[in-house]
């Protein structure tokens, strides 16, 4: 897929409608250094194909917002292209960006309007939308997000969680080809994050592509077809979210109560990397039958409650590419 936009002689766009190909963003060689000179992002090709819900993930400051503020047209690239549904921005921002739904910085309803209210209110200041169609637009964004029940409650005795469902109905309210959400679960309680997810699942179900960004690597596993892994500005890994974790080795997990003679056995049996928690002992999975490294354990008498061979997660790609622990607290 070509470099995707020119400028004419003269000024004149000879822009090439889809010519970014297939992806509904594709950035090539996208590179942001600010003024202080931290390079940001390095670099970055991404592709998030059509359907996907693609889970841009990466511990904090390894350039995730950076990015998102790269292809929502707010801040300039200093080198490299980006193509939002096959437009290229920031040029084409103005006309791509009515088709992207996006909640980006924490949800600020008015808390003295009800959530209904903030969405007449929402919807009025678009001048395109029709005044007309405007109630029943703004009840199925509400039903949607599941607060109908809650529609006529001022904003303000919202819970995070809700005021987050209000963020999303209002970036419902037109047809979108595409929905970015930066960190939608960030600050919710448990319940409040099975709800997001449930919601964004659901948004996806009928066909919006959708690109959120998360320092959590579960939630990309629950939620996300695809991911793009970032560290220190640079792409580390992109693809279909099984294949990333495919990639990986699983780890051999023995359950046990004597979790130091069971660590001493498996280093004698050549097991590499063995890490204790408690009563779990993990290491790399060894190149020889997971049978004899068993019966080693039960002869050197260590009691086994669980022996296996545990599937590797993104956490474990991410490791086995960067070398790194994945450390959230960046
Ligand atoms: N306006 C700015 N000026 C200078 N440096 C910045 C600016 N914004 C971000 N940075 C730096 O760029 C790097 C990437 O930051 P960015 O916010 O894009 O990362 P992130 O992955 O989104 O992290 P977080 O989840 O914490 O927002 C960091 O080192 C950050 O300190």
């Amino acid at each position: 897929m070509g470099e995707a936009s020119a400028t004419g002689p003269g000024g004149a766009s000879t822009e090439r409608v889809g010519a970014a190909g297939d992806g509904v963003i594709v950035t090539r060689a996208l590179t942001k250094r600010y003024r202080g000179g931290q390079l940001a992002v390095d670099g970055l090709d991404l592709t998030v194909p059509a359907g996907s819900v693609f889970g841009f993930l990466g511990p904090n400051g390894s350039g995730k917002t950076t990015t998102i503020r790269m292809l929502m047209g707010l801040i300039e690239p200093t080198s490299g292209t980006a193509h939002v549904l096959g437009r290229p921005v920031p040029r084409s921002a103005r006309a791509v960006l009515p088709r992207v739904g996006a909640l980006i910085e924490g949800p600020a309803p008015y808390g003295f309007l009800s959530g209904r209210d903030n969405l007449l209110r929402y919807d009025a200041a678009d001048p395109t939308a029709d005044p007309r169609t405007r109630r029943a637009r703004v009840a199925a964004a509400l039903d949607r997000v599941g607060l109908t029940a809650a529609a006529g409650k001022k904003a303000k005795a919202y819970s995070l969680g809700m005021k987050q469902r209000l963020g999303l109905a209002a970036a419902l309210l037109r047809p979108r080809g595409l929905l970015v959400l930066d960190e939608p679960t960030n600050g919710l309680d448990p319940q409040g994050m099975r709800e997001i997810r449930a919601l964004v699942r659901e948004l996806a179900s009928d066909g919006t592509t959708v690109f959120l960004s998360s320092h959590l690597l579960d939630e990309i596993e629950q939620v996300c077809t695809h991911a793009a892994v970032m560290a220190r500005g640079r792409l580390v890994v992109q693809g279909p979210v099984a294949d990333l974790a495919a990639g990986a080795r699983g780890r051999l997990v023995v359950t046990t109560p004597d979790p130091a003679d069971a660590a001493r056995v498996l280093e004698e049996q050549g097991v590499a990397d063995v890490v204790v928690t408690e009563e779990r002992v993990t290491g790399e999975l060894p190149g020889r039958d997971l049978a004899e490294v068993n019966a080693a354990l039960v002869a050197a008498g260590v009691r086994v409650r669980g022996f296996g061979a545990e599937r590797a997660s993104l956490e474990d790609a991410f490791v086995a590419l960067t070398g790194e622990g994945f450390d959230v607290a960046g």
